[in-house]
């Protein structure tokens, strides 16, 4: 699909979609658990492929109005009748992974293109030291996987740098191991906002993880643990709601209020701070669970550490192209290891929109001004159509195609832009 975008202000308000994220846990640890309710879930593409994956180790779950009636497993996964198929979503290929190594059989995950070209290396190393065994199909490390269960706990270590699904894959498996584990993180951990929020849900589901902070990152997980989530709401998603808040902070005569944003452990809430240090006008009632932002201010460059954050580097790009001043995004290497290689692909779209640009190896340099309307492509990757068309939205005269890809994370992403008072058309198929 493509659309075509003109220069727009957006008023009014809108409803933050439900956390991605905590979805696919919510899904994944009701799956393990007997029984349990999952209410106002993200139905997207991406946790859409949990549920999938769930039923084939053994769950049911129903979707009944706004929320899914799991029966879950009991913490005893079944060989799956067929191939796990993760789509675009390496949270559930990570995790689905890791329950694999469970099961009493071997079980066989892939994805599509993208998802197959993604890093699993440090995950299916720990998983084999552990008991299971695995393998690459085509001896890369990457999907298609082949896993053999019989996981049993045991002392590991784990490059923390690739990507925290890892650990919290591992975090969510080994309580069901018979013996316990320690997983010793090597090196920062990147996105480790990621493994709270893990951390948080398993604590709801009953399971005890210990984390030793000093002298690196350990976590201690005692095995012969059980899942007992019963009910759990989704919050909303500070991710998907950047695209609406730095829209809002940059179109002139904006004024847009998000609800159904409460603090949370999700990373990404710092969106309202970095929109606060460019000089934004926005307001976060943090009891009503409202952000308010209206457009307008001149913005500032900023220095972001992508670190924790990977997931708005996008939305901080297009934040910094028209910022006064030259803006760093740092720390961001494994950007790279997204749906897309996201920083190559911000570094090779948003210069088409005539914005100035340094592409280093875990860093994007980026001086703002003014944006020019262009053709650009979305890389079939969500993040990029949702943040070019934020840019679009200023520069006007600005075409996209792959917009399709933003059913990943936010289906009504462009509904709920339009309903803003966004100019934005889809172009019909020629
Ligand atoms: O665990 C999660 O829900 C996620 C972890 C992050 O990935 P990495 O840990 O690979 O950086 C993030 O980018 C992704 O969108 C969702
Ligand atoms: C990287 C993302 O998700 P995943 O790793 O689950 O594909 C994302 O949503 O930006």
């Amino acid at each position: 699909m493509r659309v075509s975008i003109n220069k727009s202000s957006i008023k009014g308000e809108v409803f933050a979609p439900p956390s991605k994220s905590y979805t696919h846990r919510a899904i994944t640890l009701a799956a393990l658990s007997e029984e349990a309710v999952v209410h106002r879930p993200l139905l997207s593409a991406d946790t859409l492929a949990t549920v999938r994956a769930s039923r084939l180790f053994g769950a049911s779950i129903e979707e009944k109005g706004d929320k899914l009636l799991v029966r879950g497993m009991a913490g005893r996964p079944g060989v799956p009748d067929d191939v796990i198929d993760a789509a675009n979503s390496g949270t559930t290929l990570r995790f689905m992974t890791a329950i694999a190594g469970l099961t009493d059989g071997i079980t066989v995950l892939t994805g599509d293109s993208s998802l197959r070209t993604r890093p699993n290396g440090p995950l299916l190393e720990v998983l084999n030291r552990l008991g299971a065994k695995t393998c690459s199909t085509r001896g890369n490390e990457r999907a298609p996987i082949v896993v053999k269960g019989g996981i049993k706990g045991s002392e590991v270590e784990i490059s923390g740098s690739i990507s925290s699904q890892f650990i919290s894959a591992l975090l969510i498996a080994c309580p069901l191991a018979e013996n316990s584990t320690t997983l010793s993180i090597i090196g920062k951990l990147k996105s480790r906002p990621y493994v709270d929020v893990t951390i948080e849900m398993l604590g709801l589901a009953g399971i005890k993880i210990h984390t030793d902070d000093n002298n690196g990152i350990k976590f201690i997980i005692p095995g012969k643990q059980k899942y007992s989530l019963k009910e759990y709401t989704i919050p909303g998603d500070f991710s998907s709601a950047s695209y609406l808040l730095a829209s809002a902070a940059m179109l002139d005569g904006s004024e847009v209020t998000v609800k159904n944003l409460f603090p949370s452990k999700q990373g990404d809430k710092v969106i309202i701070d970095i929109l606060k240090q460019m000089g934004a006008d926005i307001t976060w009632d943090m009891e009503a669970g409202i952000v308010t932002v209206r457009g307008g201010r001149k913005l500032k460059a900023i220095t972001f550490d992508a670190g924790s954050t990977p997931d708005l580097v996008p939305t901080v790009a297009v934040l910094a192209s028209v910022a006064e001043g030259t803006s760093r995004i740092e720390n961001a290497e494994h950007v790279r290891y997204k749906e897309t290689d996201r920083l190559h692909a911000l570094a090779t779209e948003l210069p088409k929109m005539g914005v100035s640009l340094k592409e280093e190896k875990d860093s994007l340099t980026i001086t703002g001004g003014t944006l020019e309307g262009a053709e650009v492509h979305g890389w079939d990757d969500h993040r990029i159509v949702m943040s070019l068309a934020m840019a679009g939205m200023v520069a006007g005269n600005t075409k996209i195609d792959t917009t399709e890809s933003v059913s990943i994370s936010y289906p009504d992403f462009f509904k709920d832009m339009c309903s803003l008072g966004a100019k934005i058309e889809e172009i019909p198929e020629e």
